[in-house]
């Protein structure tokens, strides 16, 4: 019997060939915190467990989630973190570097074939450059501080064959957001979900893949490491394409007949077409995340914006996934078109994707967001509203004031 590539890693890592269902104990090869979890890790272990570091140089530190800091209470946990990461020796990216989910690829910390676990639920977006991604809580987190391992039951694989090309304006994140309404909120539950039919697809669009894997619920999403990637991402020797793996359900999906999708509040799969949603009434177009807050998401939104202003009333917030992608943006004009459009842009980090500072909505707002969630009150009041959608329907609306197709501009 093949394997599936989530059975490859984790057969490679333990050290014999596994099956879905058994259970493995491994060593992760890198282990991410970020400022909003790091503090309990670091009190689980030096409280509960008593015990210390056993492999610092495989830790990661990333500032991103109230990055820079807003309050006092969060400088003072992350000036504690960074004491800490100086006396360990562990690697940290500070305020303004970027989402963790974005440093860890630009620094290749996540790689292919590797397991990357961190404290954060998307870390599934290391399934971008072939990695097994996994989010996992402070208490297991800390335990792999304290021992260089965890365990893992081996997922069953859902495999996603997309077929031909996407029509203009159509975007990657309607491919995902698709996806997420055929399998639902808990289709995937502790299951890998591998991607298929996209070696044309560069690795920003592979990132937004895999960061909304676990939207359905899955362990990791995984992309394979083939195809139009860098050298360096490419996958190593013993990584294979099986197709004698055996899937517990597959889904196609042909990309011409695919249109903008929409996730209307508060779940992310209640997904509609973008023309049952179009007029719908906005206050805030918020682009950004480690699902859509790359250059390439900026340059989408710039292309429909340049020359124009955003709709009288609108407030339009962008906030680059990183330093580098914000450079990037810098550096071509991105970011001057949209700012002579009217639109904002913050630092670099999660910024309001979960509603803690830089644009957290009041009181009845309605937002439409290029992020992943769209969970009741998630970005702020429990009154206000969030349509997720991709970064040109994002623009598009950002210009008309309402719910907008950019295929229609
Ligand atoms: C704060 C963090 C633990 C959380 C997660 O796990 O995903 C956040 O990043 C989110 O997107 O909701
Ligand atoms: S950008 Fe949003 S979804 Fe991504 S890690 Fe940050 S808070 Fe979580």
């Amino acid at each position: 019997m093949g394997q599936t590539i989530s059975e490859q890693i984790l057969s490679h890592k333990a050290g014999q060939n596994v099956k879905p269902g058994e259970f493995v104990v491994i060593e992760p090869d890198v282990v991410m915190s970020h400022d909003s979890l790091t503090p309990s890790i670091i009190k689980i272990l030096k409280e509960e467990l008593a015990a210390s570091i056993k492999y610092p140089e495989r830790l990661v530190f990333v500032f991103d989630h109230v990055s820079p800091a807003s309050t006092v209470g969060t400088a003072d946990l992350q000036n504690l973190v960074r004491r800490f990461a100086r006396e360990q020796n562990i690697r940290l990216f500070d305020v303004g570097r970027g989402i963790c989910h974005q440093v860890l690829v630009e620094e290749a910390i996540a790689f292919p074939g590797a397991v990357a676990v961190g404290a954060d639920s998307h870390s599934t977006s290391y399934g971008a450059v072939g990695a097994f991604g996994t989010g996992m809580g402070s208490t297991d987190v800390a335990l792999i501080w304290a021992t260089g391992k965890t365990w893992l039951r081996v997922p069953e694989t859902i495999r996603v064959n997309f077929n031909g090309q996407l029509p203009a304006h159509v975007d990657v994140k309607d491919m995902a957001l698709k996806i997420g309404r055929i399998l639902s909120i808990s289709g995937a539950n502790y299951m890998a979900v591998e991607y298929h039919g996209i070696d044309w697809m560069p690795l920003p669009g592979r990132q937004t893949l895999a960061s909304m894997a676990v939207e359905m619920g899955a362990k990791v999403g995984i992309i394979p490491p083939t195809g139009n990637l860098p050298e360096h991402l490419q996958k190593p020797d013993w990584l294979y394409i099986d197709s004698n793996a055996h899937y517990r359900q597959v889904v196609n999906v042909e990309l011409e007949d695919l249109c903008p999708q929409v996730s209307i509040p508060h779940s992310v799969d209640h997904v509609s077409d973008i023309q049952d949603v179009t007029g719908t009434h906005v206050d805030v177009v918020f682009l950004g995340t480690c699902t859509n807050g790359r250059h390439e998401d900026l340059a989408e939104a710039a292309s429909l914006l340049k020359g124009k202003r955003i709709a009288p009333g609108i407030r339009m917030i962008i906030t680059p996934a990183s330093s580098r992608e914000m450079s990037k943006a810098a550096s071509d004009g991105t970011l001057s078109t949209l700012i002579e459009a009217g639109a904002l842009i913050t630092s670099p980090g999660c910024g309001m994707c979960m509603g803690r500072h830089n644009g957290t909505l009041g009181d009845g707002d309605v937002c439409l967001s290029t992020a992943n969630r769209n969970f009741k009150g998630r970005m702020g009041a429990p009154t206000s509203q969030i349509y997720l959608a991709s970064p040109g329907v994002a623009a598009a609306t950002a210009l008309r004031g309402v719910i907008s197709d950019p295929r229609e501009l």
